[in-house]
């Protein structure tokens, strides 16, 4: 049976052929050269006092449809910083998310953050592509990779000086996170076949992740309440997109959930 995230990689595929043949990796290596380098997103998600906030821009998704109308990707997440957001996660898959590399353009010349490039990477001209148009962060998913793919892709985000957030779904993917070299090791609670979220996967897989890697947890945040649940269950960092790109006021939401993130309660049960 193909699965949603096969019959997405195979969309994807298409599309960075058309891309390849129009600009040559040379040419996109140059445009990477001429970027400044690369924020350190380690350094800006990894807080001794508080959870910190990646916030996303999605305007739609698999499992939901339409999420939300985003005509200005870049004054959104603007407003995203302005909230307090730690760094910024830009969709760029087109045919499910509706996402756009000029996306990351906007985005990247509107933020001081450091920015993820959300995508489905399965080659190095992606990485390539990241750095080009100016991501820190780039997503490699353990399940669509084998794993001296998902091995070399790591390193290959690394020697460009970004990060790589290094997706896992089970306790299996989360040994191969480990094992390719993640530093930023993230836990999507959403289910790769059923397209439901269960947050207490994060709680069950998160303490195989070794101490000194930045951890994660990913999707099903609807209010401050579940970022706090994934505090104390160890994560550093939570990623949000539906919760706040369906708000009225993106800034405060945004807000209400780094308020939470630094709240005084999870200094005591936070381990590091
Ligand atoms: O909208 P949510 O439930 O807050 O989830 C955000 C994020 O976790 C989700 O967009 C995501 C996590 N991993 C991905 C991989 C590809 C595309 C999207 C994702």
């Amino acid at each position: 049976m193909v699965t949603v995230l096969e019959e997405i990689v195979a969309g994807v595929r298409a599309d960075l052929a058309v891309r390849e043949a129009a600009t040559p990796l040379e040419e996109l290596k140059e445009q990477a050269a001429a970027r400044p380098s690369a924020k350190n997103a380690l350094d800006a998600l990894a807080k001794d006092d508080a959870v910190t906030v990646i916030a996303e821009v999605k305007r739609s998704s698999p499992s939901k449809g339409a999420l939300a109308d985003i005509a200005d990707p870049a004054g959104l997440a603007a407003d995203y910083e302005a909230g307090g957001a730690s760094a910024i996660s830009v969709l760029t898959e087109g045919r499910r998310f509706g996402g756009s590399l000029a996306d990351l353009d906007g985005v990247r010349a509107a933020v001081d953050v450091p920015v993820l490039r959300k995508d489905f990477i399965v080659t190095p001209y992606q990485v390539w592509e990241a750095r080009a148009h100016g991501a820190d962060i780039v997503l490699l998913i353990v399940a669509s990779l084998e794993q001296t793919v998902l091995t070399s892709l790591t390193e290959r985000v690394h020697s460009l000086g970004m990060t790589a957030l290094v997706e896992a779904h089970t306790a299996e993917e989360v040994d191969r996170a480990v094992d390719a070299g993640a530093r930023l090791l993230g836990v999507n609670t959403r289910n790769l076949h059923t397209l439901e979220v269960r947050r207490e996967v994060f709680a069950e897989l998160a303490p195989r992740i070794p101490d000194g890697i930045v951890r994660v947890a990913e999707s099903g945040v609807r209010g401050p309440h579940d970022l706090m649940d994934y505090a104390r269950w160890g994560a550093d960092a939570v990623l949000v997109g539906e919760a706040i790109v369906t708000q009225g006021d993106p800034r405060a939401a945004v807000k209400d959930m780094v308020a939470a993130g630094a709240h005084p309660s999870l200094r005591a049960v936070r381990s590091r």
